[in-house]
């Protein structure tokens, strides 16, 4: 398969309501989407990176500068999904940049194949049962009311945005409000320190299944510290980069579960690697999330499916976040999602839906 070029696209999807962090709050995601052209089909990818270099140090202008002048460049001659991540690898980091490309490679290769993204990638569910990450609130009513309608939306699992401030309280509203059987986890995005050892212990009592990324993504001895202190199972998200530094967090004692996040890792492929490696040392793992798209979300519930991931990941349906998917709306069953089963992605974009959130477009031509 040969690339003839990639279609970098600008899009903006208005959120349906603020998604507060403890790094900010989001009321538009802009986000990048390449759509790469080869000589037997095309491919869609989903660059995760936010507009800012907040969440991690990529951003959206700086994965289209180093997809034109780097990446796309390098993917003349003949080329297939597994043939991307070692062509582009004489690059450092760019991880989001990368993993868009492979996958937009990746669908344009399954779908000339005719293979679906789950098959390829060893999923062994047909749906999967979902999570829902709640934003932090402005009080605890807001916070309640927000869980109790995802819950009777079906979702199978709750995790709650904390931050110094806004932690151990809203956490024992909800535990007080729907008791002890819901499954309950928390994000803090590396607001805390390892001085906050003893104030994150307080939320032992309130069984959650996890406490995400508590420290800075390079803290890693420091979380082995902190999972000395806290009973509560530790998760990493940003310090998870590869496969390889799943391995040295696992050995190290960092983390007890691991959210998989293909965009962060640098593609499916790599987010695979991933979940073997968690699956060979007994570490459960689940799917996470950036607000993606239909397009990023089919791929998500696809490794959502695979067998290691064993806890719900933050795969919710279109309307968690947007009134309109850019695909067709992956709407919650039962709390689950199906695994699409179409060649590739098994979604496309709908032409009038991608129209109307798309800022430019940019053809690279190889
Ligand atoms: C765009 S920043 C979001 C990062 C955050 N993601 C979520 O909370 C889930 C978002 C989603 O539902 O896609 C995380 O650190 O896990
Ligand atoms: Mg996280």
């Amino acid at each position: 398969m040969k690339l003839t070029g990639v279609e970098l696209r600008w899009i903006e999807m208005p959120l349906k309501s603020p998604f507060r962090t403890s790094f900010g709050t989001q009321n538009v995601r802009q986000l990048l989407l390449l759509r790469a052209v080869t000589d037997e089909s095309e491919g869609w990818g989903e660059c995760v990176a936010m507009a800012d270099p907040v969440y991690s140090s990529e951003y959206l202008e700086g994965c289209a500068d180093v997809l034109r002048r780097f990446l796309v460049p390098a993917l003349s001659g003949p080329i297939d999904g597994v043939s991307v991540a070692p062509r582009l690898a004489r690059f450092r980091g760019h991880r989001m940049a990368k993993g868009a490309l492979e996958m937009a490679v990746l669908d344009a290769e399954l779908r000339a194949r005719g293979v679906s993204f789950g098959r390829e990638l060893g999923a062994t569910r047909d749906r999967v049962p979902c999570g829902v990450s709640v934003g932090i609130m402005d009080s605890t009513p807001e916070l309640l009311d927000a869980v109790g309608a995802y819950l009777d939306e079906g979702y199978a699992r709750i995790k709650l945005k904390i931050e110094p401030g806004w932690d151990v309280e809203p956490v024992r509203a909800v535990r007080e409000r729907f008791g002890s059987d819901v499954l309950l986890q928390v994000d803090a995005n590396t607001a805390y320190t390892l001085g906050d050892a003893r104030h994150l212990a307080r939320l032992d009592p309130f069984d959650l299944l996890l406490i995400e990324q508590p420290l800075d993504e390079e803290e890693i001895l420091a979380h082995a510290e902190l999972a000395k202190v806290v009973r509560t199972p530790i998760c990493l998200d940003e310090s998870i980069t590869s496969a390889k530094s799943a391995a040295d967090a696992i050995k190290l004692g960092a983390c007890q579960i691991v959210n998989i996040k293909p965009g962060r890792v640098g593609g499916y492929l790599e987010a695979r690697r991933i979940h073997d490696v968690c699956a060979a040392h007994g570490i459960a793992v689940w799917c996470g999330g950036m607000l993606e798209t239909g397009i990023g979300r089919a791929a998500n519930v696809a490794l959502a499916a695979l067998p290691g991931c064993t806890l719900p990941g933050d795969t919710s349906a279109s309307d968690r976040y947007y009134q309109m998917d850019i695909t067709e709306p992956f709407v919650l069953d039962d709390g689950h999602l199906a695994v699409p089963t179409g060649p590739g992605l098994g979604v496309t974009p709908l032409p009038d839906a991608l129209d109307a959130v798309t800022v430019k477009t940019e053809w690279l031509p190889l």
